[in-house]
């Protein structure tokens, strides 16, 4: 595949993103193919998926925390830490003008020096830094739906602003949905997260003590639930006044899932299950449309091929991220000595791959005009 062949696929890509019944140019039929299908693999098939697995997330918090832990390392081993090991390619899929080698010395000096900051961070500021984390994961997450239900072609959501409020409701789901529901679970994922750097015994308890201030837990479960109302009911507007209403029965339903979802599951097995099954594969199946080879697989029907090569991309970087794993858990003060060490010491290595992270699909949904949904139209 040259570079051309490869951007202009992107490109074509790129427009089917903006208005998935209008490819540009060359074959919108098989864009069309491609996006219906990578949809229904990595969103619609994998949203019923954690439906059916309501039932068993359900009893989730009789079982010891370390069940979740497990499932959480079990998800980022299988999807979690592949679905970011090929930002380094992204620039050069997404955009025409761009060489692999540019792609790849810029996207290593993002990561280096905002992954780099955010390790300081957290030895600088455990808990401003565990704040920030999971603001930025809000962010991402919820950017990540809102991008996957654009790629779907929803109508309901056509101006920036619906987006934004989908953006907040949808990363607040793992984020603040738990912390309603389960507030012991949350906490001890915090102290141990902020006790890698504050090691005097009770002194991480006491660090993160406000942040589980009732008015706190009151606060995020009141805005949430408004949020989603909100969000629900302008899309429900939308479609009164004649936009489709497919994709907002399916806004809504998704909704119903995560809702139901992060309330009954414990959660660090919730949010291990939700990182690889529902916002990881989401992401890989947004990056099997800007690669024309896994792209034209997806079209033909074969989901093992588009997967083969997505593998074939993301397989040295993931190995890579799991040795910046290892980096961050011989640096922590306090050592790595027990399971919830070693989930502290991940989730300090995933908010430092992040950040750079972010900044990659953020550039990647601007390509896409993810937030100026009417652009092009
Ligand atoms: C595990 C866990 C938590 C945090 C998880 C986070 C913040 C994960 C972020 C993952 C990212 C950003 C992956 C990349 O896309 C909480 C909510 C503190 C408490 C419940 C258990
Ligand atoms: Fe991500």
């Amino acid at each position: 595949m040259t570079e051309a062949a490869s951007t202009g696929a992107a490109e074509s890509r790129t427009a089917a993103t903006r208005d998935p019944g209008a490819g540009a140019g060359d074959a919108p039929e098989a864009a069309d193919a491609a996006n219906e299908r990578v949809d229904r693999w990595f969103a619609r098939r994998p949203a019923l998926a954690l439906a059916a697995l309501l039932p068993i997330g359900a009893v989730t918090p009789l079982f010891p925390v370390e069940v979740g832990v497990a499932t959480f390392a079990l998800g980022t081993l299988a999807v979690g830490m592949a679905h970011g090991a090929v930002d380094h390619l992204v620039p050069l899929r997404a955009d025409p003008s761009v060489s692999l080698r540019r792609s790849i010395a810029v996207v290593s000096v993002v990561y280096a020096v905002l992954g780099g900051a955010v390790v300081a961070a957290f030895f600088a500021a455990p808990v401003a830094a565990f704040v920030g984390f999971i603001a930025l994961t809000w962010l991402h997450w919820g950017q990540g739906d809102v991008a996957a239900l654009a790629i779907a072609g929803v109508d309901h959501l056509p101006t920036s602003a619906e987006r934004w409020l989908a953006l907040v409701v949808r990363g607040g789901l793992p984020m603040g949905v738990p912390l309603l529901a389960h507030p012991e679970e949350y906490r001890l994922v915090a102290e141990w997260i902020v006790g890698l750097f504050l090691v005097d015994a009770g002194a991480a308890a006491a660090a993160v003590d406000p942040l589980f201030a009732p008015g706190v837990r009151v606060g995020v479960g009141v805005g949430m639930a408004a949020a989603t109302l909100a969000s629900v009911g302008l899309g429900y507007r939308r479609v009164r006044s004649g936009r489709d209403a497919g994709g907002w029965r399916r806004d809504v339903g998704e909704l119903a899932v995560l809702w139901a979802w992060f309330l009954l599951a414990a959660p660090v097995f919730a949010v291990g299950v939700y990182f690889a099954l529902w916002h990881a594969l989401r992401h890989v199946g947004r990056l099997v449309l800007v690669d024309p080879e896994a792209a034209s697989a997806a079209s033909a029907g074969d989901a093992v091929g588009a997967l083969a090569r997505f593998g074939r991309d993301a397989a040295p970087l993931t190995l890579g991220g799991f040795l910046v794993v290892g980096a961050v858990g011989v640096s922590v003060p306090a050592g790595v000595a027990a399971p919830g060490d070693l989930l502290a010491v991940s989730l300090v290595a995933i908010a430092a791959m992040t950040l750079p992270h972010v900044a990659v699909v953020t550039w990647l949904d601007r390509r896409q005009a993810v937030w100026r949904p009417d652009a092009g139209r």
